[in-house]
């Protein structure tokens, strides 16, 4: 059951190069017989009022999802936090009803059930302006809740300051951190390499 008490716009990150995966789209490559992307909307979807891709290139090529593709808004490859600014202006501009992005990595297949409610939580309870995951006491800067009204001081952030580094912007504001334990698998574990994907497959294999 979805007990997020924001409106929250799920933004699925995917606009990277994966050069340490040789190039394309991670969330496309298959793992357990389907995607990677689907065993992430099974976990988010239930967890977010809307969801968009974040993607570059041809949005053709997520047809199959149904979703909303939206390239950066900013030039360059300029990193997640491009991601988590177009994120903002999507939701800002198409989903007015949300208040809050929720971004995560497309290549991570095993995030948590109780993300965007456990960053909810700490963000609330701290009186924070933005959450941010960890696990093992690692944070995640990619995986985090934000809410939409600091579009603008991302942007002014983004393209006049060139900042380019997510820790860099965020630690103008107040972090709340929620974490995850590791025990028996990282539920932000994600697959960077080749190799990564092999692991993933045992893992899963071992959790069932
Ligand atoms: N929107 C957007 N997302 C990015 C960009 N670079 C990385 N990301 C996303 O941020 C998350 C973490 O990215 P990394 O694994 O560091 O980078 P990557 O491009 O995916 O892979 P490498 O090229 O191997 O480092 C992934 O979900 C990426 O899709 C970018 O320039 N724009």
């Amino acid at each position: 059951m979805n007990r997020i008490r924001h409106k929250v716009c799920g933004v699925l990150l995917a606009g990277g190069l994966a050069r340490r995966m040789g190039g394309g789209d991670k969330c496309l490559r298959p793992l357990a017989g389907k995607p990677i992307l689907d065993h992430i909307l099974e976990r988010i979807r239930p967890q977010a009022n809307c969801l968009v891709i974040n993607a570059n290139g041809d949005p053709a090529r997520f047809d199959g999802f149904g979703l909303p593709v939206a390239s950066d808004a900013v030039e360059g490859y300029a990193g997640p936090l491009a991601g988590v600014l177009t994120g903002m202006e999507w939701a800002a501009r198409h989903a007015p009803v949300c208040d809050l992005i929720l971004t995560v990595p497309s290549d991570a297949p095993f995030l948590p059930h109780d993300l965007a409610e456990r960053l909810e939580d700490r963000m609330i309870a701290e009186g924070a302006d933005i959450a941010c995951a960890s696990s093992g006491g690692r944070t995640h800067p990619p995986i985090a809740l934000w809410p939409v009204s600091l579009a603008e001081e991302l942007r002014e952030a983004m393209t006049v300051e060139e900042i380019r580094k997510v820790d860099v912007w965020t630690a103008r504001y107040k972090v709340a951190v929620a974490d995850w334990s590791t025990d028996p698998l990282d539920p932000f574990f994600n697959a960077n390499r080749p190799d990564d994907l092999a692991e993933a497959e045992k893992m899963l294999a071992a959790a069932v």
